[in-house]
């Protein structure tokens, strides 16, 4: 069952190590079929060089495991909150990669500096609010989808596709697996150039980019004219 989806989530999750992106299984990708409402995902703890197709779990949007013989990641919950509530994304992906989990930890929003930054993310990446007793206590995964979806409360996930969650580390979305690890890539990329663009001149005020700049490098890419590539 879902032999294609299950080879884009396959080949998805081995991006992650190649791009040097996680080090040993701090990470997990998973792609959704909208139509039989079903997930393929990481299973929890598998080290990608033992990561192959027959291991990865299908599960349905109640975190039930529908085929599989290994436990989904420990995430689950979290990607499932993220499928059901940005009805628009096709995958996630979550990893530690060190500048943006740096970010996280600091509990700082990644400000749009430059076009390498507007080319994806149309805005700040935000960093979410610190989780509650509560919340860290009763279904974390869980709850964690539910902060992240606060962060974006009148904000469109497919224009910051990207979330830094506070004292943990990054999410990223897109329309498909792919995708997902696609933006974790350029989230890496951007949030490296943001320490070293504040290292070389610590000032807010001077770096973050225009409106107007901001305005064209991401429209030119995603806006109803896009122009850009082929
Ligand atoms: O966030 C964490 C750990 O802090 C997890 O995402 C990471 O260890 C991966 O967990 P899984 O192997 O997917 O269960």
């Amino acid at each position: 069952m879902l032999e294609k989806l299950k080879q884009e989530v396959l080949e998805a999750n081995l991006e992650l190590p190649k791009k040097g992106l996680v080090v040993y299984t701090w990470g997990n990708v998973s792609g959704i079929d909208r139509d039989k409402n079903l997930v393929v995902i990481k299973p929890s703890g598998v080290k990608y060089e033992d990561l192959t197709i027959d291991k990865l779990v299908v599960i349905d949007l109640d975190g039930n495991v529908v085929e599989g013989d290994y436990k989904p990641s420990s995430d689950t919950a979290t990607h499932l909150e993220l499928y059901k509530a940005f009805g628009e994304i096709g995958g996630v992906a979550h990893t530690h990669s060190e500048w943006a989990t740096s970010y996280a930890q600091a509990g700082v929003n990644i400000p749009p500096l430059g076009t390498t930054h507007a080319d994806y993310f149309y805005g700040d990446i935000p960093c979410t609010r610190a989780m509650r007793a509560e919340e860290i206590q009763k279904e974390y995964e869980k709850q964690t989808g539910k902060v992240i979806i606060e962060t974006f409360d009148g904000h469109n996930p497919m224009e910051v596709p990207a979330v830094l969650v506070k004292e943990h580390g990054p999410f990223t979305w897109g329309t498909d697996a792919h995708n997902a690890v696609y933006n974790s890539v350029v989230l890496e990329e951007v949030a490296k150039m943001a320490v070293k663009t504040f290292t070389i001149k610590n000032d807010i005020f001077a770096h973050k980019m225009s409106q107007d700049l901001l305005d064209k490098h991401y429209l030119r890419k995603h806006g109803v004219n896009a122009y850009y590539g082929q």
